[in-house]
């Protein structure tokens, strides 16, 4: 029999039902009741959606009100002990009443928003730190620091990052996914539980172990079985038939550790439902319930064997991402009393599905459908191409651009954007709406793109930016000013917690029609002169780089994606031919994105380097030596893409990193060590609204100072200001610069 069914289903709501919930109870316009019966009916109209679309079975787990990487860390008891202190009373009271079998969902609910945002101001965890590592997290005079965030594989969704040591108590304190399954249950749908498999959730985690140096975060596994296993028991008490394990981690290069441990836990959770349930009393404690291995974006690979040997009664192929899976031993040794999950329909892009390919693939599941993946006749390929490299190394280059541009040591920059206000949200809808003209949004944008120049020239910023207020998102900008674009009116995509974006679709052939900043770089920079009266004030020139538009966008699938990359840099690289021609002398292409394209497989790597690092060349490398090119990345393990980073022959990378409390680079000194073009490493996190107090500043900049040479490190925030408020952008600025300042003087 065939059954048809989703793996999840998008949690937003079409028109972002759940982010203006989340968003209007995180102010106080909506109560913790109406906030759990919202989400309540967002969820049940998803599961109305399913059914009416004819699906057999309908999901839950999927759904969450930030992240799930959040919602198992909470289930599991995994709070940060920063977080255990600060909420005792709260969690002594939760942790009595489980002991008493009382679940109180509601008591979570702040407790899990300040895991995910943080606390702001919080003076009872000052001077309580232990360790250095600690220090750096307590944020003394700025609160309590949210959970990091990391990339959710090869998407642009961030998962926050739990943190476990030797001392996590593993113990099941929250029923929600139950609660949710009953809910299912009630309005009378089949209802598949989803979770997140133990790998995967530990592939997330963060080990702090201050007590234990050596130890193994997978190791974890085998703690965690124990709430595993308790919570599926309730799920299968419940009345619950078929638990989904998601374990994506399986299309990733995984070691044999992994494997170890993911043998070990699944391997072992029958054993442990069964000593449960003996333990309660249960006369008939064989299990009942039914677990699917979902794996997907990719496939499974040499892990595949194993996996079909433990003992799952089903298993999820991604066929379309994971294509491999078909033409290997899949179908040859698969037992017939198992269930088969084949994932057919692309759900990570938009178009529409080609059924007639589908029936292919399930009629002759066992064809292999060749990979795609010839990337050969495009300018990409051709390394020694004079368009892809500048005529003189990076150290002729600096040598040149000192010269011209006298820049003090640790020279401060922002990264481009600056707040988008309410004020200019509202210009932007009454204009999108055409309630006001183009000349009255202009006007407006270029007033506030003028302000932000005195602003920083009041702030005395080294280099300075326009300010990015003219674009509501980074990609759609120059997806709405290029050919072969098209955009969506609800095609949200979640990024992390309420934030959601709009990725433009990329349907034809690329190309760019008219300049798109050039007039209001221009403007900046001409501004920045009148107003200083000194032409050595320069504005940073701000573009997207090819890679970024592509992962940011839902892609045309009928050429290979090198070609959509080559037409995108040809584009970006008339553009900052432009700016060039028209005196900016600083041009950054923004990449945040490069590493999250990186394939889950080493095997495919090279391909993937080729067309993005040749990509970002072609885009930059037209320039004069004396044109200063910077790039931006956000979320990246640094060290792991340096190689990458290397070959894109930037003059100054600014990167995200002070969620990581700059241990990427100061701890793992692989990145120091071998990358000496111009780094300026986030000095402080804009994802927070705590400000960065100057010592916390001066404490990082001085460790920076240790490792990388001094007339290299740029001094700059982590990423763009535009998440912020105007006062919050204000004052961190203004420490930032000011222990600049004070430092330069010292070095
Ligand atoms: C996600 S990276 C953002 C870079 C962009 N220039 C900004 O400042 O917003
Ligand atoms: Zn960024």
């Amino acid at each position: 029999m065939v059954n048809t069914t989703v793996l999840g289903f998008p949690r937003m709501g079409s028109d972002r039902q759940l982010k203006k919930l989340v968003e209007a109870y995180w102010n106080g316009k909506v109560t913790l009741p109406e906030l759990t019966s919202g989400a309540q009916k967002i969820r049940a109209s998803s599961w109305d959606q399913m059914k009416s679309l004819g699906l057999d079975f309908v999901t839950v787990g999927d759904f969450s009100l930030y992240d799930h990487i959040l919602d198992t860390a909470i289930m599991f008891n995994v709070v940060p002990p920063r977080f255990q202190e600060h909420f005792k009373n709260e969690l002594d009271i939760i942790y009595s009443e489980v002991a008493s079998n009382t679940f109180d969902l509601s008591k979570w609910q702040d407790i899990y928003f300040a895991l995910a945002r943080g606390i702001e101001n919080n003076k009872s965890t000052q001077n309580n730190c232990v360790g250095e590592q600690d220090c750096n997290n307590q944020k003394k005079d700025g609160g309590l620091p949210s959970l990091e965030m990391k990339k959710w594989f090869d998407t642009n969704y961030h998962s926050l990052v739990p943190e476990i040591s030797s001392e996590s108590d593993y113990k099941l304190v929250n029923l929600s996914l139950v609660e949710e399954f009953e809910h299912a249950k009630k309005l009378g749908h089949n209802a598949r539980a989803v979770i997140v498999g133990p790998i995967t959730f530990l592939y997330y985690c963060k080990l702090k172990d201050s007590l234990n140096e050596d130890s193994n975060k997978y190791s974890h596994a085998k703690k965690l079985i124990k709430v595993y296993a308790e919570l599926i028991i309730r799920l299968e008490n419940a009345g619950c038939e078929w638990i989904q394990f998601d374990e994506p981690i399986l299309s990733t290069d995984i070691d044999d550790n992994i494997k170890e441990y993911f043998q070990y836990f699944y391997k072992n959770i029958d054993l442990e439902l069964e000593n449960q349930k003996k333990n309660l009393g249960v006369v008939n404690y064989k299990k009942k319930i039914k677990f699917l291995l979902a794996n997907y974006f990719g496939d499974y690979n040499d892990i595949l064997s194993l996996a079909l040997e433990l003992p799952f009664d089903g298993y999820h192929f991604d066929l379309v991402y994971g294509k491999k899976d078909l033409s290997e031993s899949l179908f040859r040794n698969y037992s017939t009393d198992k269930v088969i999950s084949l994932g057919i329909i692309d759900g990570r892009n938009i178009w529409k599905n080609d059924s007639a390919e589908s029936e292919t693939i399930l009629n002759a599941a066992l064809k292999y459908i060749p990979n795609i993946s010839a990337i050969s006749g495009s300018i990409l390929c051709d390394e020694s191409n004079p368009k892809l490299n500048r005529s003189l190394d990076y150290q002729s280059r600096k040598k040149l651009q000192s010269e011209i541009f006298k820049l003090p040591l640790l020279p401060t920059t922002s990264i481009g954007s600056f707040p988008q206000t309410l004020e200019l949200r509202k210009y932007r809808q009454q204009y999108k709406k055409g309630e006001i003209t183009k000349d009255e949004y202009d006007e407006f944008i270029y007033k506030k793109t003028e302000q932000c120049i005195q602003w920083q020239l009041d702030l005395g910023i080294d280099v300075l930016v326009h300010g990015e207020y003219e674009r509501n998102d980074m990609v759609e900008f120059f997806g709405e000013n290029m050919t072969g674009f098209t955009t969506t009116k609800n095609g949200w995509v979640q990024s992390y917690g309420s934030r959601c974006v709009k990725p433009p679709i990329i349907y034809a052939d690329v190309s760019r029609v008219r300049p798109m900043t050039l007039e209001i770089t221009k403007f900046a920079q001409d501004k920045a002169w009148e107003i200083s009266n000194n032409k050595n004030i320069r504005v940073k020139g701000m573009l997207t780089g090819p890679v970024t538009i592509i992962q940011w966008s839902f892609v045309r699938n009928d050429v290979h994606i090198s070609r959509v990359a080559e037409q995108i840099a040809y584009a970006i690289r008339e553009e900052v031919l432009d700016l060039e021609k028209n005196g900016i002398e600083i041009i950054q292409v923004d990449e945040p994105a490069i590493r999250e394209g990186l394939p889950l497989r080493s095997e495919n790597h090279e391909v993937y380097k080729k067309w993005a690092v040749n990509g970002f060349k072609l885009s930059t490398s037209g320039v004069k030596n004396e044109t200063m090119i910077h790039t931006h990345m956000c979320y990246s393990d640094f060290n792991e893409i340096l190689p990458l980073i290397k070959r894109m022959d930037t003059d100054v990378l600014t990167v995200e990193n002070s969620k990581s409390d700059l241990k990427l680079i100061t701890e793992n000194c692989d990145f120091a060590e071998n990358y000496h073009a111009g780094i300026g490493p986030g000095i402080y996190d804009v994802h927070s609204p705590i400000i960065p107090s100057k010592k916390e500043i001066y404490t990082r900049l001085a460790a920076l100072l240790k490792v990388f040479e001094k007339d290299a490190l740029w001094v700059n925030p982590d990423c763009g200001n535009k998440t912020r408020t105007e006062e919050q952008v204000d004052l961190s600025l203004k420490n930032m610069i000011a222990v600049a300042k004070e430092l330069r003087a010292l070095i």
